[in-house]
């Protein structure tokens, strides 16, 4: 309880909560200047950060102190890169996230979320593995450090499956996959919460460690005021802004208090006095400087293999959707062909008959002593499904194709039915006048490929039924043949 001097005391404190103690350096970690941030409509706006500054020294444990929903978890965030700020600067590692020669970021940057973003079908060293190889590490340094971490954070055997682990062992799991590249800056969202307090005092243990070489800057938030006295330096948050940003042990000895918890108590009710001063203060100073902040996590050859690890992983543990995925494709096709799809019908070509001088109505019935052999093979045609226009010319017929009113031009020379049948009997040892003569002539619109397939479909299997029929009625032996001739014509 703090006592009604102290509390008077208190008052009197001028929290001036944006001038952070620590001078501007671009080589912090951490530095975030004049951050506003906030939800909801721009009418009725819940202002979360209220141009908020924060310096967080290279190989410092950094505890981000506040009550439940004073922003910890936004500002933490707009760090990130998983949102932005409205206005203000972010500074992570040197360099403003997103721009150029901060692409690294994704490598340096060690991540815990609030809330669980675990691949839950996953075991623990699957879930170590993939966010390592994430990190480009090597599989057997991975490996290493999934045997280190598993030890540490007394997690169970790492073939367990995520969705088989409590809630507490969860959370261990995503702290260790954010420990797992050793990487220059943690950030760590409540990461001991749930945890029994002697593993808490050792992971504690661990964050000193590391942090003591000064390679590894830590941001730790809590609810456990007290467990911040080991950091070396706290952020007190209240109402979007820091009230203070010194050791912890000084900031004790300041404010002549026994606990964290007092000093927090005294700036509070300090800041509540000053509100209106200080927020008008912030904004004679603030400079507006809309540098918003994104992390781009560079998409590198190991983070594809890592996703295509990932995603491999998850489908043999899916088999049944596996199946759907790769079975489900035929299955659209084979409904579509069924239901929509069928080959196009009545497509229009121009014909000429030169045997039948052009005679639409001649005779179509097939027979082997047949002289109109071409009349039945049009008869074919059409039964297929083109539509046949009759021209008097070949030039004409090409003409209508050229000019894009028929899709093909089929024309059938004179003295086709006995050239055809010398061709056939012959076969090998046909002279080039019944070749010649036995040939139908096809120009095809080559301006539109696909159709035209299906004419020459149209075509080509109507030939084999026609054919298949004449050599049936002379009771002559099977041959198969196609004397159709395409030119081209520009
Ligand atoms: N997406 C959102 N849309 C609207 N309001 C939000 C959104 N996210 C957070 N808030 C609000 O912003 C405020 C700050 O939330 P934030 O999660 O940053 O707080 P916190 O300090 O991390 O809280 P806790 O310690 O409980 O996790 C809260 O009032 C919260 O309701």
């Amino acid at each position: 309880m703090v006592q009604s001097s102290d509390d008077n005391k208190s008052t009197s404190l001028q929290v001036r909560p944006q001038s952070s103690m620590i001078s501007h350096e671009m080589n912090h970690s951490v530095y975030v200047k004049n951050a506003y941030k906030h939800y909801g409509t721009k009418k009725n706006p819940v202002n979360v950060l209220n141009g908020l500054s924060m310096t967080v020294p290279r190989g410092t444990i950094y505890g981000l102190l506040g009550a439940s929903g004073c922003g910890k978890t936004t500002l933490l965030n707009c760090v990130v890169g998983r949102k932005q700020l409205d206005s203000g600067e972010v500074w992570v590692l040197g360099g403003v996230p997103g721009t150029k020669g901060c692409d690294v970021l994704g490598n340096k940057l060690g991540y815990m979320p609030q809330e669980m973003a675990l691949y839950v079908e996953f075991s623990i060293r699957e879930t170590l593995l993939f966010y390592g190889w994430v990190a480009g590490m090597k599989s057997e340094k991975t490996k290493e450090r999934i045997d280190f971490l598993v030890d540490l954070l007394m997690l169970p055997k790492p073939s367990r499956h995520v969705q088989d682990l409590s809630t507490g062992q969860q959370r261990r799991v995503s702290l260790a996959a954010a420990l797992i590249h050793e990487p220059e800056l943690l950030i760590l969202d409540e990461p001991t919460v749930g945890v029994d307090p002697v593993l808490r005092q050792i992971i504690w243990d661990h964050f000193k460690e590391i942090s003591n070489n000064g390679r590894t800057s830590i941001i730790i938030t809590t609810h456990y005021i007290d467990e911040t006295r080991q950091a070396k330096l706290i952020g007190l948050m209240r109402k979007g802004v820091l009230l203070a940003e010194q050791a912890p042990e000084s900031l004790i000895s300041q404010f002549n208090a026994l606990t964290l918890e007092e000093v927090f108590l005294k700036l509070s009710i300090a800041q509540n006095t000053q509100q209106g001063k200080l927020i008008f203060d912030n904004l004679q100073s603030s400079v507006s400087m809309a540098s918003t902040s994104r992390i781009k996590m560079i998409c590198k050859a190991h983070h594809v293999r890592a996703l295509v690890w990932k995603n491999g992983l998850w489908l043999i543990s899916h088999i049944p959707i596996l199946l759907f995925t790769l079975t489900m494709p035929v299955i659209q096709m084979v409904l579509f062909l069924v239901c929509i799809g069928h080959n196009p019908r009545d497509l229009p070509i121009a014909v000429v008959n030169y045997e039948s001088n052009n005679d639409p109505n001649c005779n179509t019935t097939l027979f082997c002593n047949s002289s109109r052999l071409s009349c039945s093979y049009f008869s074919y045609i059409k039964a297929h499904g083109l539509n046949l226009i009759y021209y008097n010319s070949e030039e004409e017929a090409t003409e209508s194709v050229l000019k894009g009113d028929n899709y093909a031009s089929v024309v059938v020379p004179e003295n086709y039915s006995d050239s055809l049948k010398r061709r056939i009997l012959r076969w090998k040892w046909s002279r080039q006048w019944d070749v010649k003569y036995s040939t139908v002539n096809v120009v095809p619109d080559l301006s539109n490929k696909a159709i035209v397939g299906f004419v020459f479909f149209h075509l080509s299997d109507s030939f084999r039924n026609f054919l298949e029929d004449f050599l049936k009625s002379c009771n002559w032996k099977s041959r198969f043949f196609m004397p159709i001739n395409v030119s081209k014509v520009y």
